[in-house]
């Protein structure tokens, strides 16, 4: 775990413009460490453009985002401590499920013979598929690999951008329980999401982008 006497995520006055057209007005949000939060809000409002600038793939035109204190995306801690689906994942050709798994295990300093690979794909029905290519999955198989691929690997903060997409109702339930155990082991946890039912089964905090924006917030 990274420094943990800092909030997990801390964003103040941001300012978000495309062109000449505002997307984030003045938002501030705090996720204390080992907090869950979900931010939620109509299509379009902004919620993926703020996730994109807390995990560094994004600047903001004006304001501040730290994460565990640090600017994001500075330092090779940035990336240990932080995992995001935020940006959708690239495959490698040719490799199947389980060796993306490995992969990500061994970049981590893993041992991928002890780290529970057979164990997540069992758990999100991969199994099945383990010695598949993932573009060759279907999409809400895709999304279970992402999932697993990014709960697989160890950190500090978990940044997903509507985990619960192309997942059946069994799934939702599956990975909400997921997250409400990285909550419970001292995780913390930023997420965008249109499903409540989904966000409040996961531990995390609902705030919309409206109390998010403004002086106030
Ligand atoms: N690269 C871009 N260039 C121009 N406009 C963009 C760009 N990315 C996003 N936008 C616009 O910014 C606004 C906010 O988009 P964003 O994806 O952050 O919203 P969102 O709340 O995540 O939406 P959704 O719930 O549909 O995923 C939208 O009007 C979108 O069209």
């Amino acid at each position: 775990m990274w420094v943990v006497e800092h909030p997990a995520v801390e964003v103040n006055g941001l300012h978000v413009r495309y062109g000449s057209t505002p997307v984030l007005v003045d938002v501030g949000l705090t996720v204390p460490a080992g907090a869950g939060v979900c931010v939620t809000g109509e299509n379009g409002i902004g919620k993926s453009t703020l996730l994109r600038c807390v995990s560094s793939l994004q600047q903001a035109d004006e304001g501040t985002v730290r994460v565990f204190g640090a600017v994001p995306g500075d330092s090779p801690e940035f990336w240990r401590a932080v995992a995001t689906t935020v940006e959708p994942p690239t495959w490698y050709p040719g490799l199947t499920a389980r060796e993306h798994a490995e992969l990500v295990c061994r970049a981590h300093g893993q041992d991928p013979d002890s780290s529970g690979i057979d164990e997540a794909l069992e758990r999100f029905g991969l199994a099945g598929h383990a010695d598949a290519i993932p573009p060759s999955l279907s999409s809400g198989q895709k999304q279970r690999l992402t999932l697993a691929l990014v709960l697989l690997r160890p950190s500090s903060l978990l940044i997903l951008d509507e985990p619960e997409q192309r997942l059946d109702p069994e799934g939702r339930a599956l990975v909400a329980g997921m997250l409400a155990d990285y909550l419970a082991t001292g995780g913390s946890l930023l997420l965008a999401s249109h499903d409540d039912k989904f966000a409040v089964a996961s531990g995390a905090e609902m705030v919309s982008m409206e109390q998010l924006t403004g002086p106030a917030s």
